[in-house]
């Protein structure tokens, strides 16, 4: 049983109140940690360290030296790799492989790519003609935006929050992040990796609890607090945006998808076979960027159907640790509940469930996890609440379309705007189809293929900002112009 503290100030502590609240194994539902709940003082606390640090040891570093820092803490979670894989398959329930390949990987890089990012990228600077004719220069310095909230989720934690840690701190920022309650471990780990590597004391902080009335809310309250970054449901980005209205700050919000993947007739019918069941059971459906409504285009719609169905029922449910590439369970018992409930749902609007639709059956030591089975609708209308709402579980509908403009229209009838993935043959095409499809990211002929430098965010209800490379840059910074009279 794992005891995790608030990590306020460089120091592991429990809650000023005392108060703790259970975390529970996504695979059997036993209880596998005790977490401390932290209260507004304490969170009044990780914000005065946050801010002390600023003006004190982190705030007076030159940019070369936090960058060392910065490649330090990379480095110290590869060295640690096997810690980090071990904590977050224990937290998640998710098999090693992706851990290995994918979540842990990309909290070192998130380190060392936005170290890179901020020793590379100029401001800008323009002359000014004047009336004398000396004129005037002017440039832009770029300062720290100040103490910044991080508000994580559970379905990536490590790699999602190290994404938003990584370049508010290349940025000369300091952090109060409040992972989500689902999955506590790896940020904790950090805590450790920070002390390590030598990062100042009140830079990094983590403070745990739930959402509202609790440290979500607390940070985000908390005027002391500059910027909020926040990835989560839709909903809750709302929520946080009323917070930070008062004081009028900035934020940055990643948030929920309904993503479309399209297949046309000339695609390489077995990538795009591969490439979609990845995007739409890879996490067990909990990846924001999945795919949960497909269209494939006629001809080859019924060939496309089989395949799909037959991939999702060759998933070898089970333990992450024992067979490397076990297919595993929902974060919680509660979500477990929110994807079966659609999967009636899907029912009783008039599906044919070509697969899944219910629970594995699962050996006596796991049949108290959240299992779900990888489902497959067909046959429902755009209007049918599974076509229209985010599920955030292993399931798609797939339907069949017969033109270009027929499925843009499709893919674009929707409140969220993501990402999509595309698979064709026909680059004319694909490149005439990414202008018009109103999303963040499209994806051709791959899905989830991941460049740091990029621009990374949502459309409409799926984001505000971007984050990504420079645009990392522009939300974790101000620019100060100086303007100098010659
Ligand atoms: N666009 C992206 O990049 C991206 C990436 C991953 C996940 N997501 C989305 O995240 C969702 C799944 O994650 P989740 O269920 O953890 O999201 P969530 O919104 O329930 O919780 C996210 C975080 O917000 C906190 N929180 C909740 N209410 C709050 C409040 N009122 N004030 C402050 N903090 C609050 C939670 O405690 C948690 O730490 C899905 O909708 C998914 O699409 C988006
Ligand atoms: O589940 C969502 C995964 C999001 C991925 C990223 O935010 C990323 O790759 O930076």
């Amino acid at each position: 049983m794992h005891q995790i503290e608030n990590f306020i100030n460089g120091s592991f502590l429990p809650a000023s109140s005392g108060v703790r609240f259970d975390k529970r194994s996504p695979v059997d539902n036993s209880v596998i940690a005790s977490i401390a709940e932290a209260t507004r003082a304490d969170v009044d606390a990780a914000v005065k360290a946050a801010r002390a640090a600023l003006h004190g040891e982190w705030g007076s570093l030159s940019q070369d030296q936090r960058v060392e820092l910065l490649y330090g803490v990379a480095d110290e979670i590869t060295r640690r790799f096997d810690d980090f894989v071990a904590a977050e398959m224990e937290d998640t329930g998710q098999p090693e492989h992706v851990m290995k390949h994918v979540f842990i990987p990309r909290g070192a890089a998130n380190f060392k790519v936005f170290a890179d990012v901020i020793k590379n990228v100029p401001t800008e600077s323009f002359m000014l003609d004047t009336p004398d004719g000396r004129g005037a220069l002017n440039y832009a310095l770029r300062v720290p935006k100040g103490v910044i909230g991080v508000i994580s989720p559970w379905n990536a934690p490590f790699l999602l929050m190290t994404w938003k840690v990584g370049p508010a701190l290349a940025c000369g920022n300091t952090v109060v992040l409040k992972p989500s309650e689902e999955t506590p471990f790896t940020a904790a780990l950090l805590g450790e990796v920070m002390n390590k590597v030598g990062i100042p004391k009140g830079v990094y902080n983590v403070v745990n609890g739930f959402g509202p009335a609790s440290a979500g809310e607390f940070v985000t309250q908390h005027q002391g607090v500059d910027a909020i970054t926040f990835t989560g449901e839709t909903s809750t980005g709302t929520a946080i945006m009323k917070a930070a209205a008062e004081g009028t700050r900035d934020v940055s919000f990643e948030m929920g998808g309904k993503n479309a993947g399209i297949v046309f007739a000339d695609a390489d019918f077995d990538d795009a076979v591969n490439g979609i069941f990845r995007s739409a059971f890879l996490n067990t459906g909990q990846v924001c960027l999945g795919t949960e409504r497909v269209y494939v285009e006629r001809p080859v719609f019924d060939q496309f159907v089989a395949a799909l169905k037959e991939k999702a029922e060759a998933v070898q449910f089970g333990r992450p640790e024992i067979n490397g590439n076990n297919y595993g369970p929902l974060i919680s018992r509660e979500h477990q509940h929110k994807v079966l409930s659609y999967y009636q749902k899907a029912v009783a609007e008039g599906a044919t469930v070509v697969t899944g639709g219910g629970v594995p059956e699962m050996p006596a030591d796991l049949a108290e996890g959240n299992w779900v089975q990888p489902t497959i609708w067909t046959g429902l209308p755009e209007t049918a609440s599974v076509v229209r709402e985010e599920i955030f579980g292993p399931c798609c509908h797939i339907s069949p379309f017969d033109s270009e403009d027929e499925v843009v229209a499709k893919a674009n009838d929707n409140e969220y705007g993501l990402s999509t993935t595309l698979w064709t043959t026909n680059l004319t095409r694909a490149h005439r189809m990414a202008g018009r499809i109103d999303v963040g990211i499209t994806w051709i002929n791959s899905w989830f293929l991941r460049d740091l430098r990029t621009a990374f965010g949502g459309s409409k209800q799926s984001g505000i900002g971007r984050e990504g490379g420079v645009h990392s840059l522009e939300f974790y910074t101000e620019l100060r112009n100086v303007c100098i009279k010659l």
